[in-house]
């Protein structure tokens, strides 16, 4: 068993790697997914109420409110999958949430690039899939997103990619990190 958790800010390849992990037939557990639930639970629109939704729930029950909400279905997962993949992880809390659950079968990666070069892919993203990124700049997207504990949660991390290379190079490390594990690609980076 082995629950891969990714940390990284906007546009810096979390998506990707959550691409290449369905390619491969691994599950992926999305924070975001459980966060668009919430939405419709509170009959909210998630295209419009997520960064509020998010806060709400960690300001009502708590920070870690919504690793707990995920935990049960990435145990479902993990009856069908040796691995799952647990995507955008936002705060140190999180992470602790994870390990308590699953101790040294969660491993931690951090998706790393610059801001212009998450800036410039963003901006791609939006042209190419007229993704609603919701009006809140990148500078304000960063900022809420590390209030929450994301640089904490990134400092914990067991190994960090840097996704400052081809789109194709990031693939095959996910790709090598999801088949033999974080140790793999540890030193590579
Ligand atoms: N190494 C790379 N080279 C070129 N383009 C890339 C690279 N990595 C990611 N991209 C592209 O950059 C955009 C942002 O990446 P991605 O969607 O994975 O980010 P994310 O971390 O999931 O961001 P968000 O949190 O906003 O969803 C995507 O269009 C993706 O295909």
């Amino acid at each position: 068993m082995r629950v891969i958790g990714t940390v990284g800010l906007a546009g810096s390849g979390k998506g990707e790697a959550a691409e290449v992990a369905r390619e491969l037939d691994v599950p992926v557990v999305t924070m975001g997914d459980v966060i668009r639930q919430e939405c419709r639970d509170r009959g909210l629109d998630p295209a419009t109420h997520h960064g509020e939704v998010a806060k709400g729930l960690r300001e009502e029950n708590g920070p870690g409110a919504i690793a707990e909400r995920s935990l049960p279905i990435i145990r479902e997962e993990l009856e069908g999958s040796e691995t799952v993949v647990v995507d955008g992880i936002r705060s140190d809390v999180e992470v602790d949430a994870f390990r308590e659950a699953f101790g040294e079968d969660f491993e931690l990666v951090s998706i790393e690039a610059p801001f212009e070069t998450r800036a410039e892919r963003l901006d791609l993203r939006g042209r190419d899939a007229s993704v609603d990124e919701g009006g809140e700049s990148l500078e304000d997207r960063d900022e809420r997103e590390l209030g929450f504990g994301m640089g904490e949660a990134m400092d914990r991390a067991d190994v960090t990619i840097e996704n400052t290379d081809s789109l194709e190079s990031f693939r095959e490390r996910v790709q090598i990190l999801l088949t033999d594990g974080v140790a793999a690609v540890e030193g590579e980076s």
